[in-house]
Formats: structure tokens, C-alpha cells, sequence
């Protein structure tokens, strides 16, 4: 086949495709509305997980996927489109379906709880993401929905105030154990936990000095924590300076001569460093 006749076959597939995925989030639509009607037919047990956001399903959904998927596109890749589609559909709900007040309490993903406060209207609450920039750190929904936060106590106030409808906050690691803040923050809190997920922690050291002039490191002490033995072995003397966020460490490794951050390769760049070193951490993960 000629090139034109090839570029034609694919105006037609993304013609097909348009349509589907179309097709498909009205589906998706339909969905919410049987899971809202089922949770006002006032029998809560009849749909006990009337959310937007369906971890369990869309895992199946992912599930499927792999079996059905015979390349060349890879599994990641296909997953990663599938997980686009869906998110983008929260997008068009007209209004979220009610919050169970039955749903088992998971860990890490948060979301308001049926007994907020007050002070916040359920609109608001609930109100759909707003799409932003795809360069974000912690993407476990769909990267381009999240809005970068510098700290774990934003995102707590972000969900309470119902500026976002969801936050994903760190919750436990394994090399370096529970992060505090977050604990602290859900004694006090109203927002329930929605959803747990597991993520490889990957730092990489950033500098815009050579290795051997790097004189202090900048990092969350979580991620200080985890790479602790790679600072001990290769920059024993340089200075370990924890800060609130991976992310605070960049801006300030980029500022200075002779500093360098350990946060994650997005950072390079978002702040303009130059990657000295990746995969730093004491404990490698498999994800
Ligand atoms: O199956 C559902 O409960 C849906 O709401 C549909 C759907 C989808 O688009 O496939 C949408 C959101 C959920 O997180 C899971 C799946």
C-alpha cells in the first residue's frame, strides 16, 4: 500500500476510534446513572460502591486487556490508553454519583467522606477534575488530571475543601516505613480512604554541578531515607538537607552551584537540572 492509501486507513480507523470511544463514554454514562439511581432507591446494600471512580473495575478492565491484547502496541502502553479513556469520562459526568457509606476502608486514595463537614457543599465536593498539565508527579489515575501539590497537607485540604474530587497522598513505604504526616492528618480528618496502590519509588540524583563537586543534597527525608546507602557510599561528605517536597529540593538544587536534589526524573525537566543519576534507591523495586 502507498503511503496515501495507508494515511487514508488511518483517517478511517480514527474515525471508528472517535466514534467507539464516543460510544463508549456514553456507556460509561449510563453506568453512573444506573449506580445513582440504585444508591436513591434508598437500599445502599443494592449498590454498595456507587463512586465514579471503580478501582476494582478498571482493574478487571486492565485485566482484560492483557488477555485480548495481541501487540504490537505492549500491555503498558495499551493499559496507559484505556486509563485515559476512562478518566476522561469522569469528566463528563454531570454530577458524581452519591458516596457509599459502606465501602471498606482501603488505603491512599482520598475522597470525602459521606459525613463531611459542613461547611462544604456537596457540589463542591464533588465537582469534576479539572484537566492540567501532563508533567505532574504521582499519576496513578490518569496523568493529565492531577494537579501538582508541594505538600501531603495540601492535598488533604484540596479534597476537605472540595477543590479536587480526589487525592493521592503516600501512605506507607517499604524501605523507609509509614509517612508520618499522613498519618497524623487521617486521625484528624473526615475524608475517607478510597483506594490503595502500589508504586515503585524511583529517585534519581539531579545537579547542575559534576558528581564531584556536589557539596549538599536536598530531599524529603522520606527520600533521604530511602537512598541512604547510596549517599553513605558515593557523597559521604556532602550534606543531607531534608525539605518539605522532592520537588522543593529541585527548585532549590537548581539555584545553587554545587547542590543537587534527589526527586524523580520529571524534575529535570521542570526545573531545569541536569540527571546525574538514576535508580538510586537502597531498595529496587519491581514496578
Ligand atoms: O463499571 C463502572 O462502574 C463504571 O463506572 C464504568 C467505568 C468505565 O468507564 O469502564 C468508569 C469508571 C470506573 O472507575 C470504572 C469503570
Amino acid at each position: 500500500m502507498d503511503l496515501s492509501a495507508l494515511r487514508q486507513k488511518i483517517d478511517s480507523l480514527d474515525t471508528t476510534l472517535v466514534n467507539l470511544l464516543n460510544e463508549r463514554a456514553r456507556v460509561s454514562l449510563d453506568v453512573g446513572a444506573a449506580k445513582k439511581a440504585a444508591a436513591s432507591a434508598s437500599d445502599v446494600q443494592k449498590d454498595p460502591d456507587p463512586h465514579v471512580y471503580i478501582p476494582t473495575r478498571e482493574k478487571q478492565i486492565y485485566e482484560k486487556l492483557k488477555r485480548l491484547n495481541k501487540g504490537p502496541l505492549n500491555q503498558d502502553s495499551l493499559q496507559a490508553i484505556f486509563r485515559e479513556v476512562i478518566v476522561f469520562t469522569y469528566l463528563v459526568y454531570p454530577s458524581a454519583p452519591p458516596r457509599s457509606s459502606t465501602h471498606p476502608l482501603l488505603r491512599s486514595c482520598l475522597h470525602p467522606s459521606p459525613c463531611k463537614k459542613k461547611s462544604q457543599s456537596p457540589t463542591s465536593a464533588r465537582r469534576a477534575p479539572t484537566p492540567t498539565s501532563a508533567r505532574t508527579t504521582g499519576s496513578v489515575i490518569a496523568s493529565h488530571m492531577f494537579r501538582r501539590s508541594g505538600s501531603k497537607v495540601y492535598v488533604f485540604d484540596a479534597v476537605e475543601r472540595g477543590r479536587t474530587t480526589y487525592g493521592i497522598v503516600p501512605f506507607e513505604n517499604s524501605s523507609y516505613g509509614s509517612v508520618v504526616v499522613t498519618l497524623d492528618r487521617l486521625i484528624d480528618t473526615e475524608l475517607r480512604i478510597r483506594a490503595e496502590a502500589y508504586l515503585g519509588v524511583h529517585h534519581t540524583l539531579m545537579s547542575n554541578s559534576p558528581l564531584d563537586a556536589i557539596k549538599k543534597v536536598y530531599s524529603h527525608p522520606q527520600a533521604l531515607g530511602q537512598c541512604k546507602r547510596y549517599l553513605d557510599t558515593h557523597h559521604p561528605v556532602a550534606e543531607r538537607i531534608p525539605v518539605t517536597s522532592t520537588s522543593a529540593a529541585a527548585e532549590l538544587a537548581a539555584r545553587e552551584t554545587g547542590a543537587a536534589a534527589i526527586c524523580s526524573l520529571v524534575c529535570a525537566e521542570l526545573y531545569g537540572l541536569n540527571v546525574r543519576e538514576q535508580n538510586i534507591e537502597d531498595v529496587k523495586s519491581e514496578f
